[in-house]
């Protein structure tokens, strides 16, 4: 709301998919401090002008403004945030508060977050003088939405939220640009839409843009990248890239698109946008009418017998909803563009533990993967519609998954070979040896600098390469299992949705850079498996080498002895949550015997 941007072009829309009095009472709190929040940002270029972000980044007024100007503002500010911080923790709203506004009384029947009518609130609207801020300005539309959920009608998840959302804001507002943000991250620049605007505005190319895309950036990555989730190269080097063969992927949040083109519209080289085409001040409803109409908008039959979820909107039927409505977009014609300021755009929340990450991959990889077994293969779909380096760029995600496979089979079956005495590389002084080493260095050699060109540390480049195996050998090949479950129509399709909190602790052997694990999961039993059996391998393999004639054998065994030292020395951090930490997140007892005894079937199983 407080973007450097004319108030009353902005409209602000809250999709509450979980239909919670409580964020409804928390965007109400939002809206009264708005109203001294806003002026002071713009009278004083504060940066970030997210409230949370702001006050836990600075710690003083710095001659900004008078000491006591800026204890006041930030004292409302705690206020306003301890009240929220009271309702939570008890989980409900009082009658006095519930007397400040309407919209409280949409909760008097009995709500679920699966089961409830549609809410369609507008907490602030241009048009009304109230609505103004403490200096008089006019303050920027605010909306509150939740969707109707009936447990009988299948309400698509994301996807099923920003169709109700496109629908709801056309009779609201009807911007020619809808921009929009996950929960779990804040606008960390407020001339982003200016940028943003620039080139759809552009003279020469404005008109082909569909979209304009800004990278996830977090805010709470830790320095050597623990977990592998700083993204600064797929940031930097896939998405521009792909950038210059005709634009970046839509990834679902930090995006701004022209309505039209979510709501199914073809390129033409003629196509101009009608800039004036929003609803605002134009209507005479009163609010309530608006509302009104917006809430048969966002009623779970709406959609029954239409093209919404296909044809029009965002995508239904794929975890990664995102970036397949991107490529239907590519494939009517029209470019994105990727936008990297040097002061991100937007900052979001990276998952702080193992078992997060590893879940958003599986539903990244799952999602790719169905895309690309789907009508949607971008080398089908795109075929003639877009480049071929462009499909190629697409289909790197899609094929995340069946990488698990050959990922699996590297991390198990040189090592057991190599306990067994069986050769499987050619000889280290032979020339046909020549290939597998100029793979290995190129590949890493390649990657790291390209790691250390985006900025990441060394270290952080190590742990990435530690994260690329784990995510192969369980998100991956949980994907790939899913997928041809679904295929078989063995399982549905879900959106398992990342958690946002994590427990003090764990927050601080995050930022410790320690791995979590702490619960039992069967992920970390394939995790700790493959890390054992390397181990007894180099072991055992190393042993042999030694008691055996020691020079011919080194020679034939070298290829594998490497690949498996490679691994122990990855995995170094799993036989320490093993066998050494004494944290709650160490791995769990039960799954170190788990992985004990699979490990001694592989080896007593004639595998190879
Ligand atoms: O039934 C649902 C499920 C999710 N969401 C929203 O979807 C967003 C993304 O969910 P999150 O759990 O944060 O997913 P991520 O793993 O961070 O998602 C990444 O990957 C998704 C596709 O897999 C994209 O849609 C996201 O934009 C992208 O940030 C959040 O704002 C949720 O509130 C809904 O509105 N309804
Ligand atoms: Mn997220």
């Amino acid at each position: 709301m407080a973007y450097n941007y004319p108030a009353e072009k902005i409209s602000v829309y809250l999709s509450d998919d979980g239909g919670s009095i409580l964020t409804f009472y928390a965007l109400w709190e939002a809206s009264l401090f708005a109203k001294h929040w806003i002026p002071f940002c713009k009278r004083y270029n504060i940066e970030p002008r997210s409230p949370a972000a702001y006050f836990s980044e600075s710690d003083g007024h710095q001659d900004l403004c008078s000491p006591k100007e800026w204890s006041l503002i930030r004292e409302m500010y705690e206020d306003i945030t301890q009240r929220i911080d009271r309702a939570v923790l008890s989980g409900k709203i009082s009658e006095e508060v519930k007397a400040n506004h309407k919209g409280f009384h949409e909760w008097d029947q009995e709500n679920t977050s699966k089961n409830h009518q549609p809410i369609v609130q507008i907490l602030m609207e241009g048009k009304d003088k109230n609505a103004n801020d403490d200096e008089g300005n006019v303050l920027p539309t605010l909306v509150y939405m939740a969707r109707e959920k009936r447990p009988q009608h299948h309400h698509n998840f994301k996807a099923g939220a920003m169709n109700a959302l496109i629908r709801v804001s056309s009779v609201i507002s009807n911007s020619p640009i809808i921009m929009n943000v996950d929960c779990d991250m804040y606008s960390n620049n407020c001339d982003t839409i200016r940028d943003a605007l620039c080139f759809f505005l552009d003279e020469e190319m404005g008109h082909k843009i569909g979209f304009v895309q800004f990278p996830q950036n977090y805010n709470n990555l830790t320095k050597n990248n623990i977990y592998g989730n700083s993204h600064q190269v797929t940031n930097q080097v896939l998405m521009g890239g792909m950038d210059s063969v005709g634009g970046p992927m839509y990834v679902g949040t930090g995006c701004f698109h022209r309505r039209e083109i979510l709501c199914g519209r073809r390129f033409t080289e003629d196509y101009k946008e009608d800039w004036n085409g929003g609803i605002k001040d134009k209507t005479q409803e009163s609010i309530v009418e608006i509302e009104e109409k917006a809430k048969s908008l966002a009623a779970s039959t709406y959609e029954h017998d239409t093209q919404w979820g296909d044809e029009i909107g965002i995508k239904y039927g794929y975890p990664a909803e995102d970036i397949v409505t991107g490529l239907e977009i590519h494939c009517r014609g029209w470019k994105s563009v990727h936008s990297n300021p040097p002061r991100p755009a937007f900052l979001g929340v990276a998952p702080t533990t193992l078992a997060q990450t590893l879940l958003q991959h599986k539903r990244w990889s799952e999602g790719s993967f169905s895309i690309f077994l789907s009508k949607y293969c971008p080398f089908m779909f795109g075929h003639g519609k877009i480049k071929l380096r462009h499909q190629m760029g697409y289909s790197i995600y899609g094929l995340w998954a069946p990488n698990s496979i050959p990922t699996l089979y590297y991390v198990i079956i040189p090592s057991l070979a190599l306990l067994k005495g069986i050769s499987l590389f050619p000889e280290i002084t032979s020339p046909w040896i020549s290939p597998f080493i100029y793979v290995v260095c190129v590949k890493n050699m390649y990657s790291l600098y390209e790691a250390l060109s985006c900025g990441d540390t060394l270290k952080g480049w190590w742990n990435e390469q530690r994260m690329w195996m784990v995510r192969r050998i369980t998100s991956y090949l949980y994907g790939l299992t899913d997928t041809v479950r679904k295929l078989l129509g063995l399982s549905k399709m879900t959106f398992a949705v990342t958690s946002k909190v994590s427990e003090e602790n764990e927050s601080k052997r995050y930022e410790q850079e320690i791995m979590e694990f702490g619960s039992s999961a069967p992920e970390y039993v394939i995790i700790a498996t493959v890390a054992l059996l390397n181990l007894i391998c180099l072991v055992g393999g190393l042993s042999q080498i030694l008691t055996g004639g020691w020079n011919i054998l080194l020679n034939v065994f070298s290829p594998q002895l490497i690949l498996c030292g490679m691994l122990v020395i990855t995995n170094i951090p799993f036989y320490e949550a093993m066998f050494v930490r004494k944290d709650k997140g160490r791995m769990p007892f039960s799954v170190t015997l788990a992985s004990i005894s699979f490990a001694m079937l592989a080896l007593l199983v004639p595998i190879v």
